[in-house]
């Protein structure tokens, strides 16, 4: 009795313990609402956390703090902040915050997307020289004849008039450009995406997608690590099976390698690696599929609805092409995207309104940091980019769907600025010029900004343009039965719509 007593006010104990700990604000502390003991605001977070983020930050201002169980970290809702972090003191903010699940996919953290210091900067370097916007010049053919076999398949379903589910002909389309580029490999233009030696990977990707974009609260709070074993357990079997996956084809790399000639990313990995590091140039190509596939799809996905339930965006999206390329143009290539400001446009509009990524992916503060308006953020906290609600809460009218301000902001500027908001560079010129709202290339930033923003943006730039302004220009796309397709998203580690169908009727 005494015992059980005894454990009982130990609980109480540490209950009040934490939630005094995680609600002790000084005053140079960013604002935060009330947290709870153990969970701290796990509560808040809702199945659409980047939403409920927007809401909190118009209360709690553009840096809050949130617990994600003992994790303590700051959601930053201001482009001001954010550069303030990310580009000014870049070398304080850098690193990912790592956890149990991350640990299993990144195999220890020798891959791109979730290594830190030294390794990141190494692993880094090497795909950059491997991604320079020349060498994925290179590659515009090849994503132009993956946009031949979409826009074939999709013919299909204008000719029978079956509904046509474009969640897995997108991902084919984009998993086979990352693959392409990253090893050589693809699902042929005969094969489904179910079958064929890539299809291998589509199942262990998804699950792995699936766990690390669902949350595991075993990563948040410690105590409650041994109820998720078998989930991480079977999180490692799924790493393991596209190891091995790829550890083939790194195999046979090797054994026809020439060095003058590298075909792709994993050939130039090795060479610059001497072959010694396995380990990362497979982790550095699992990234790319993982990063590089459900990313874009998902963005071509929404592009179909919005053009489905808009049909006069997508007529004036149609008859734009149709003024640069004529009514005879059997392709649409690359080269002419700067003259299809709108197309351009309602592509950067979709990735505003549904950002993919919307909470980036994210980083820790390698030491104390006061920002320039007096707000402290202690070594070791988490740094959580709500990049969906800053293009929300920085853009006038925002939830519209509006490609025409893109148009407008662009016959406003030089244009050189699209290139420059898109550079990896690290010395942008202004970084002190606050930003306003509505300066559309500082407040929308789906690929975040800084040195570690996403090394694919320039790929997905063309690899959207091309997908988005061939469809435009063989379909007209309208619901499938009459009323308007759901447009609500799914949180995930890639937010996606709800499965969905269109159709499709050949344009003459
Ligand atoms: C619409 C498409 C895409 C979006 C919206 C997107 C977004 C992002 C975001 C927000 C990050 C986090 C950056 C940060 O921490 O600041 C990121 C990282 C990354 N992305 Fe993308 N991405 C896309 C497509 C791609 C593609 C096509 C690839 C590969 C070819 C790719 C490869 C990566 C990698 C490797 C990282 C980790 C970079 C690092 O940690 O250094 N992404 N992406």
């Amino acid at each position: 009795m005494a015992i059980t007593l005894f454990l009982f006010y130990l609980i109480i104990g540490l209950l009040v313990y934490d939630f005094v700990r995680k609600n002790k604000i000084g005053k140079k502390d960013p604002r935060q609402p009330w947290a709870l003991p153990i969970l701290g605001h796990l509560h808040l977070f809702g199945t659409q956390p980047h939403r409920s983020f927007t809401e909190l930050a118009k209360k709690y201002g553009g840096i809050f703090t949130i617990w994600m169980g003992d994790e303590r970290s700051v959601v930053i809702t201001d482009p001001n902040i954010l550069r303030e972090l990310y580009v000014k003191n870049h070398s304080n903010f850098y690193n990912r915050a790592h956890t149990n699940s991350i640990k299993i996919y990144s195999g220890k953290y020798v891959d791109l997307s979730f290594s830190n210091d030294e390794i990141w900067k190494n692993n880094r370097r090497l795909v950059s020289a491997a991604l320079t916007k020349t060498k994925i010049l290179n590659v515009i053919n090849l994503v132009e004849q993956q946009a031949a076999f979409l826009i074939n398949s999709m013919n299909y379903y204008s000719k029978s008039g079956e509904a046509f589910y474009p969640h897995k002909y997108f991902n084919k389309y984009t998993m086979n450009i990352v693959t392409s580029i990253g090893f050589s490999k693809t699902i042929s233009e005969n094969e489904s995406v179910d079958e064929g030696p890539i299809s291998q990977l589509l199942v262990p990707f998804n699950n792995i997608l699936e766990d690390l974009g669902s949350g595991n609260l075993g990563d948040f709070v410690w105590y409650t690590r041994p109820f998720f074993y078998s989930r991480n357990k079977n999180l490692g079997k799924d790493v393991k099976k596209v190891y091995t996956f790829l550890e083939v084809l790194y195999n046979q790399h090797i054994e026809t390698l020439d060095e003058s000639n590298p075909r792709d990313l994993m050939d130039q990995l090795i060479i610059s690696t001497g072959g010694k590091q396995k380990d990362m140039v497979i982790h550095v190509s699992m990234d790319f599929i993982l990063a590089g596939s459900d990313t874009n799809g998902s963005t071509l996905e929404w592009f179909c609805i919005f053009l489905a339930n808009n049909p006069d965006f997508q007529k004036k999206a149609y008859e734009e092409l149709i003024s640069v390329v004529g009514k005879d143009c059997k392709a649409v290539t690359t080269k002419v995207r700067d003259n299809c400001p709108y197309i351009v446009g309602a592509i950067k509009e979709t990735l505003r309104v549904r950002t993919p990524a919307p909470l980036s992916l994210i980083r820790v503060a390698n030491e104390d940091f006061t920002t320039s308006e007096g707000v402290f953020i202690p070594k070791g906290t988490q740094i959580v980019p709500n990049i969906y609600g800053i293009a929300q809460n920085f853009v006038d009218d925002p939830s519209t769907f509006k490609p025409e301000r893109w148009v407008e902001y662009y016959k406003n500027k030089s244009p050189t600025r699209e290139t420059e908001a898109n550079s990896n560079d690290l010395k942008p010129t202004n970084t002190n010029e606050k930003i306003l709202p509505n300066d559309l290339d500082k407040v929308v930033l789906p690929f975040s900004i800084g040195a570690r923003n996403c090394p694919g943006n320039i790929i997905s730039e063309i690899n959207l343009f091309l997908a988005c302004s061939n469809i435009l220009l063989n379909f007209e796309i309208t619901t499938t039965n009459g009323k308007k397709i759901d447009e609500t998203e799914v949180f995930g580690l890639t937010i996606h719509p709800k499965d969905f169908s269109i159709k499709l009727t050949k344009r003459n």
